[in-house]
């Protein structure tokens, strides 16, 4: 298995430039999600993945292979990548059986190869018993799994997927992330996941590429991700927590409660230059005492598991902390921040 690699690759449709110097390495066998908001270039990079644009400059390539570049394009049928998308792209006058083998018949594999081949393909889904139906006869979730199955009836080294799952409901979305995590392991691929969930590409991806404007933001873990966001537009884009306005800190660094109280304390307009983010597990509420910020109850929300309480520090800033109890809109508290990460200012 190969490693997938982009090398500063650019794409640009007539003047305007959607993927700015993309640079992204992805290990055999490793399971990516490309995030970011609606026209950030993630199908755009999908596309340029299978096949479907070339790129403008840069290159992509495949282990040794170079699949995309100012002088070469390898045709999207010479690649030998899975592709599942939205819309699953079912033939609607096929059976189910029929649709995934589907693509053995254009490589030209047949008799019990061929049929080996789609029962194989069907028992990972779990959809060996609807072999003889028409999609028409399936329920969404269903459809999306034959759509997973003829992906991988050729056993290819890469798996594209583009928002797969944003026609199922929020119900179905859960069962087919489980789907999703058996088919990665029991296949091996590689997997570019193209999502603007980022609660989907933190369930599902061991990397992440986040982009804006079509440029790469940060490449990392979901875990470091959500703990170390590079960016004031990352760290409100990802999970939950708070970004302040805060007196000169140097950036990416952890910044722990007493220099933390203090600089939270000191702002003032001229002041705050800085941003932090603070996540709602480490704010606590405490008894009053001398290194306690005061704060006041703006709002309070029930969320089942807990209430959402929006506080207001002394200068106007709202910081959201969880409660296991309801607290009362306008009510005086007292709380200690554990800590808090500083960003990079977007630019
Ligand atoms: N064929 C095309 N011709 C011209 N512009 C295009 C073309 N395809 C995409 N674009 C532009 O490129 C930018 C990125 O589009 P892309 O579809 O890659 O974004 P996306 O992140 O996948 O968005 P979404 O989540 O809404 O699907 C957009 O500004 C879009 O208008």
């Amino acid at each position: 298995m190969a490693r997938l690699i982009l090398h500063n690759v650019c794409k640009q449709f007539s003047e305007q430039r959607v993927i700015n110097n993309l640079n992204l390495s992805i290990e055999p066998g490793s399971f990516v999600a490309l995030l970011g908001p609606s026209g950030c270039g993630k199908s755009t990079i999908l596309r340029m993945l299978a096949g479907f644009e070339p790129v403008s400059s840069g290159e992509i390539r495949h282990g040794e292979r170079c699949l995309s570049s100012e002088q070469q394009h390898v045709p999207t049928e010479a690649r030998n990548f899975g592709m599942v998308f939205q819309s699953y792209a079912l033939w609607p006058h096929m059976t189910v059986a029929e649709n995934v083998g589907y693509p053995l018949k254009i490589k030209k594999i047949k008799g019990v190869e061929k049929e080996q081949r789609i029962k194989d393909a069907l028992s990972v889904v779990e959809l060996e018993d609807y072999a003889n139906r028409l999609p028409s006869q399936l329920s969404g979730g269903q459809r999306q799994r034959v759509a997973l199955a003829r992906s991988l009836v050729t056993e290819p080294d890469v798996v594209l997927f583009d928002e797969p799952l944003a026609n199922l409901d929020r119900h179905l979305r859960a069962t087919m992330e489980a789907t999703f995590r058996a088919f990665h392991k029991r296949t091996k691929a590689t997997i570019v996941y193209v999502t603007h969930d980022q609660s989907e590409a933190m369930s599902l991806a061991d990397h992440i590429a986040v982009l804006h404007k079509g440029q790469l933001v940060q490449w990392a873990t979901p875990e470091e991700l959500y703990n170390t966001p590079k960016n004031t537009w990352l760290a409100n884009f990802i999970g939950r927590g708070s970004v302040l306005k805060v007196a000169a800190i140097e950036p990416l660094q952890y910044v722990k409660t007493d220099t933390l109280h203090q600089i939270v304390q000191m702002v003032n307009a001229s002041a705050a230059t800085s941003s932090i983010l603070i996540r709602p597990h480490d704010i606590q509420f405490v008894e009053e005492n001398v290194d306690a910020l005061s704060v006041q109850v703006r709002t309070c929300i029930f969320r089942g598991e807990r209430y959402d309480v929006e506080l207001i520090l002394n200068d106007g800033q709202a910081l959201l902390a969880y409660s296991e109890y309801p607290m009362i809109e306008g009510s005086k508290h007292y709380v200690r921040l554990i800590q808090a990460w500083a960003l990079e200012e977007d630019v």
